[in-house]
């Protein structure tokens, strides 16, 4: 048995992952804290699993490396600088995934954005989400961008072409390694992503669609149950999935 421990356990992905926890047979749900619970209790758990705030993911992901915890990340926001610092405290045989998106369609959905990229021109991230998402642009978009930035850089791509000079309002969205990321929000949306490439005479577009939570889910399972079999820290669920 693993013993689970679940932060952000009151809210939407929290709840959810609990109730994943509380149904599989080889897991132990040991702790739930949410806001105003003591996180000590967290010290019961193997493996533990973060879904709460971009503002509140650092400190809790530094205090459970320092618990020795494994540690399964799903809240967005967490950079570059955080990471480092956690490569820096782990302990010998502690294993920390970060990962942007559980869901097995988002994580091929980035992975083909990236092998299409250099391909292209032009290509923009559109990423669409339910009106109560804290932060923008979505952790997935900025992976998605960091991950097509990266391709295209190694196959010697340059910018898309764009004559806009004039943009006083933002219109063309925002940059993330040289990607324009346009964010949406909308009631009746879960999570969604749009990856729209095109040089000329063509376009490509790779969409991804969570239309439950519950999409996220054996995700979450699968980045439980093989934290520990995965020392050191890794970002995004490829490694656990067999991809190549
Ligand atoms: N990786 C993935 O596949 C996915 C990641 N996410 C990410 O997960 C995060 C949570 O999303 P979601 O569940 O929708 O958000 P919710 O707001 O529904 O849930 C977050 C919960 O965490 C609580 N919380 C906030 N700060 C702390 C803290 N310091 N300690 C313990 N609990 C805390 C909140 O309490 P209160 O409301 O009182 O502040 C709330 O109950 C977001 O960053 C989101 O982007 C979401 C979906 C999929
Ligand atoms: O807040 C959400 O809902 C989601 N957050 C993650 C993100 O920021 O990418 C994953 C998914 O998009 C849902």
């Amino acid at each position: 048995m693993i013993k689970v421990g679940v932060l952000g356990a009151a809210g939407r992905m929290g709840s959810e992952a609990c109730a994943a926890v509380d149904g599989a047979d080889d897991l132990e749900l040991v702790a739930r804290v949410d806001v105003g619970d003591a996180r000590e209790a967290l010290e019961a758990a193997d493996v533990v699993v973060d879904f709460t705030h971009p503002s509140a993911v650092a400190d809790n992901l530094r205090w459970c490396v320092d618990a020795g915890l494994h540690v399964v990340v799903g809240t967005s926001g967490v950079g570059e600088e955080l990471l480092d610092d956690v490569r820096g405290r782990l302990k010998p045989g502690q294993g920390v995934l970060v990962v942007p998106n559980f869901g097995i369609g988002a994580v091929l959905m980035m992975r083909f954005a990236a092998q299409a990229a250099r391909f292209y021109d032009s290509v923009e991230v559109v990423e669409l989400h339910h009106p109560r998402k804290a932060d923008a642009p979505s952790g997935t978009a900025t992976r998605t961008a960091q991950m097509i930035a990266a391709a295209r850089a190694e196959a010697g791509v340059g910018p898309g072409p764009d004559a806009t000079t004039h943009d006083p309002d933002g219109a063309r969205g925002a940059t993330v390694d040289g990607i324009p990321v346009h964010a949406v929000r909308m009631a009746g949306l879960v999570a969604h992503q749009e990856v729209l490439l095109g040089s000329e005479g063509e376009t490509l577009t790779i969409r991804h669609d969570s239309l439950h939570r519950s999409s996220f889910m054996p995700g979450v399972l699968l980045a439980v149950r093989g934290v520990a079999d995965h020392p050191g820290l890794t970002v995004g669920l490829d490694a656990l999935l067999d991809l190549d």
